[in-house]
């Protein structure tokens, strides 16, 4: 017997992803659990996923959703393992019948960081030089970076950290455009050269969070990951992230951004659709209660679609169909 439902409990299954970065994210997850239940086993699946294994095509040409997501929900459907430990940007705001979004973890610093080559050690990304060639796998990067520097090239990277990394010191690229928290808990924050302020780029939905996933009628288990993991702050902000998403149908290879504040009892929420060529931007903020914090997600795409986002989404997704 290995399910959390049992009163019997021995043995709790948790499904990660094999990279360096996911393995990180997941044990530091298991002691948090350990510490709390140290009469519960908890053991690490790890399974590679379809994200893991395309590496030579740009993220945003595979538009699947659940790119780095679904070898594990399989694996929490054949009951192979009990909850999955994700990057809460690489989860879908859509899940399979079935599964849930059970709880989200404390958030590092969601904004993106500048990395640059060793020749760049004293420019800032407002002062690289012309023609710079900048590494980065999102469109939403892209979009809100190339408004402001349209004198830079923008070239595709992929591959974990450490060979984007090893690219970047090797002169293929000037500088990388990475997130702050991948960084972080890799322990390599003396990499980040810059943190990009939001007045430049707003950050993915989810950025810096982890989501665990499980099977939604699991009552015990999801209250001992709630009980362990969850951080009610980093919730509300990403509850209202994902609502956000989830209206305007885009998944984490869109050029959507976001920020979101929490003040006394107030959200404040800020979010951006970009186009791809960084001309066309919409972009607007609203306020609400915290305890509404998908209302007030839903209210902001409502605010850009009436603006004109969905024209420039529908753009977008016909351009990547047409490869
Ligand atoms: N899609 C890649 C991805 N998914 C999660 C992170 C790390 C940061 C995070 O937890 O948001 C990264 C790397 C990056 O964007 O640089």
């Amino acid at each position: 017997m290995t399910s959390a439902v049992s009163s019997s409990i021995t043995t709790i299954r948790i499904g990660s992803r094999k990279s360096q970065l996911a393995l990180i994210q997941t044990y530091w997850v298991k002691e948090e659990l350990s510490k709390k239940f140290p009469n519960i086993k908890f053991e690490v699946h790890t399974m590679s996923t379809k994200g893991d294994k395309i590496l030579d095509v740009p993220l945003a040409k595979i538009g699947d959703k659940a790119l780095f997501t679904k070898e594990l929900e399989l694996g929490m459907m054949n009951r192979e393992i009990d909850f999955a430990v994700h990057s809460l940007k690489d989860l879908p705001t859509r899940l399979p019948e079935g599964l849930g979004l059970a709880v989200i973890s404390e958030r590092e610093n969601p904004a993106d960081a500048l990395v640059v080559h060793e020749k760049h050690k004293d420019k800032q990304i407002e002062t690289l030089p012309k023609g710079a060639v900048i590494g980065t796998s999102s469109l939403r990067r892209l979009a809100q970076l190339r408004h402001h520097f349209p004198h830079f090239e923008f070239k595709d990277v992929r591959g974990n950290l450490n060979t984007r990394l090893a690219k970047l010191d090797s002169g293929e690229y000037d500088a990388l455009i990475l997130a702050a928290a991948g960084l972080g808990r890799l322990g390599m924050s003396d990499r980040i050269h810059q943190v990009i302020p939001k007045e430049i780029s707003l950050h993915a939905v989810g950025q810096g969070a982890l989501g665990i996933e499980c099977l939604s009628d699991n009552e015990k288990l999801i209250s001992l990951l709630k009980e362990a993991i969850e951080h009610p702050p980093t919730r509300d902000r990403c509850l209202a992230e994902r609502a956000f998403l989830r209206d305007l149908e885009g998944g984490c290879q869109v050029p959507i951004g976001v920020n979101t504040e929490i003040n006394g009892d107030q959200l404040t929420m800020t979010g951006i659709v970009a186009s791809i060529d960084g001309t066309k931007r919409i972009q607007d903020t609203v306020t609400g209660s915290l305890s509404e914090p998908e209302k007030l997600g839903s209210e902001l795409a409502h605010c850009l679609r009436e603006q004109g986002a969905q024209e420039i989404l529908d753009e977008i997704f016909a351009t990547l169909e047409r490869g």
